[in-house]
């Protein structure tokens, strides 16, 4: 591997590999599309133009649909294009006077949400889950091995990394009584989320073999969850007003093509997946995520041990003949591993509330309180021991309003 010319520090976030895509501005300019590296980003819009790139207006946005809306053909070019710039040492005079220092930009939702999707792809976390809610019930759904299992989320309440978290209030049951009132049970979900770029046609479900070309990429996701007002709310049509106030996301957007040293087996499929699922070489992705809870380290959630993959993810979304548009969003499900420092909900680790939580500072938690932040970082092999950064999404809690 050649040695780049940035010779990024070794605690510099995001490395030569990771190239993830934002949105950000810089005081008196309006949001347009960077590139993550070290401690700088990459201003792509005045990059582009100067260097006669092809399709680059699409960098002078103030969101990445219309990058993602290319298909992967141009994805694929920029991302080559790129990793020449930063690796060849023609590419510093170049490169360099389009550096931005990250700490003198702001970072805005790095896309328009057009519909969202949440899983719940994970075993541990639906039979934690299944013990806590329906201690008398199997711990997994019946169809939960034949299909993954989500609901259709409120695109409008996904907001971005740094946003203010309001505390929700809504019915719920408190003692014998039913009351409205703020949640008493706020909780984070650790999640991964995957991004469309490529639309679909109605009516024309998408092939699992062809998830690459219409997902363009990755990024964390918080998807904050009020169990109390959720467990009152659900029976049966599923989640509603518990999760529906706000969805956070991180700033940066890794593209696919920089995971590929990530792929791994999924776990073993038992019963074998019905057609539309069946995929020939099927991979999970060996993300390492953190959470982290008023500077604590709470808990280490192992994306490979994903039951369903996001390709299988996709294709059961599209079977029934549902489109996608660019800028759909579908979240892996939490991402909990069977260890208790590896789940990923405070009602899974707090076992709802029976097994509080200590922090570094000495106090104790079950769910969210006011004040408290919530920072989920995670990571993966990159090629040659480097590591591919996902960044950080964060919240932190304020009063109900
Ligand atoms: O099993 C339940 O009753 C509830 C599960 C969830 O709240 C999880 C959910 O939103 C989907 C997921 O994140 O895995
Ligand atoms: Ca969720
Ligand atoms: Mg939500």
């Amino acid at each position: 591997m050649r040695h780049s010319w940035l010779d990024l520090p070794d605690d510099a976030p995001f490395g030569v590999h990771t190239l993830p895509y934002g949105v950000f501005s810089t005081e008196g300019e309006d949001p347009r599309v960077g590139v993550a590296i070290g401690h700088y980003i990459i201003d792509l819009a005045p990059l582009a133009a100067v260097e006669g790139l092809e399709g680059g207006h699409v960098f002078n946005r103030g969101s990445l649909n219309p990058f993602m809306a290319l298909g992967r053909g141009a994805w694929d070019a920029v991302r080559g294009w790129l990793v020449e710039l930063v690796n060849g040492e023609s590419g510093r005079e170049i490169v360099e006077p389009h550096l931005i220092r990250a700490d003198e930009a702001r970072l805005h939702m790095p896309f328009e949400v057009a519909d969202y999707v949440d899983f719940y792809s994970s075993q541990a976390h639906a039979e934690n889950v299944g013990k806590i809610f329906r201690p008398d019930s199997p711990s997994l759904p019946a169809a939960w091995k034949h299909l993954p299992i989500g609901y259709h989320g409120r695109s409008g309440t996904v907001v971005p990394s740094g946003t203010g978290i309001i505390r929700p209030s809504g019915l719920r049951r408190v003692g014998e009584d039913i009351g409205y009132g703020p949640s008493l049970r706020l909780d984070i979900e650790a999640e991964v989320g995957f991004v469309v770029g490529t639309p679909s046609a109605l009516g024309q479900p998408v092939p699992i073999d062809e998830f690459e070309d219409h997902v363009f990429g990755v990024m964390l996701v918080n998807d904050w969850s009020a169990r109390d007002i959720q467990a009152f709310e659900y029976v049966p049509l599923g989640p509603f007003l518990g999760k529906s106030f706000a969805t956070s996301i991180a700033p940066w957007v890794v593209p696919l093509a920089a995971l590929q040293h990530a792929r791994v087996d999924p776990p073993a499929r038992d019963p074998q997946p019905a057609t539309h699922l069946a995929d020939a070489q099927a991979w999970g992705l060996d993300l390492r995520l953190e959470i982290e809870w008023n500077g604590t380290v709470v808990s280490r959630p192992p994306f490979r041990e994903m039951y369903w993959t996001p390709a299988q993810q996709l294709a059961h979304l599209t079977t029934n003949g549902a489109a996608i548009r660019t800028g759909d969003l579908y979240a892996s499900g939490t991402v909990s591993g069977y260890e208790r420092d590896q789940r990923g909900s405070f009602l899974e680790l707090s076992w709802n509330g029976s097994e509080p939580v200590s922090l570094d500072d000495g106090s104790s938690r079950s769910f969210l309180e006011d004040g408290d932040t919530v920072t989920i970082r995670a990571t993966a092999p990159g090629p040659d021991g480097a590591q591919i950064e996902f960044g950080e999404v964060t919240g932190t809690v304020h009063p109900s309003s």
